[in-house]
């Protein structure tokens, strides 16, 4: 799933269709700041969603925060594989 979205993200980044959120996100006039910004809102989300006990919009907003985070890894050409070899490395 996570690959998934990542290719799609790419594709985005490669042919950035006028309607696509992602586009605007990759290319907006903030740069990569913009998605730093939606990446510390959509943490916040998940915070307040955990405080308030509520288990399905802790899901909803946790599935924001992943796809951003993507788009964050997309912009910076960091493929989700150098992210698991990171993960493996660690792995006890
Ligand atoms: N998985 C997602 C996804 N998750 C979250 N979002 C967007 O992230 C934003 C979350 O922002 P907020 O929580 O602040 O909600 P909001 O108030 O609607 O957002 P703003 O108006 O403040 O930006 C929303 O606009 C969501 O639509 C996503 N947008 C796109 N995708 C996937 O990305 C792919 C490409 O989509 P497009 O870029 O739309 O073509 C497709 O496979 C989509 O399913």
């Amino acid at each position: 799933m996570l690959e998934e979205l990542y290719e799609i993200i790419e594709d985005r980044k490669r042919n950035p269709v006028e309607d696509s959120y992602t586009a605007k996100l990759l290319y907006g006039e903030k740069g990569i700041n913009g998605i730093l910004e939606k990446l510390g809102e959509e943490m916040t989300e998940v915070i307040l969603a955990v405080k308030d006990g509520k288990r399905e919009e802790v899901v909803y907003e946790v599935a924001d925060l992943l796809y951003h985070l993507l788009v964050l890894l997309s912009k910076l050409e960091i493929r989700l594989e150098e992210v698991y070899d990171e993960l493996a490395r660690r792995r006890k």
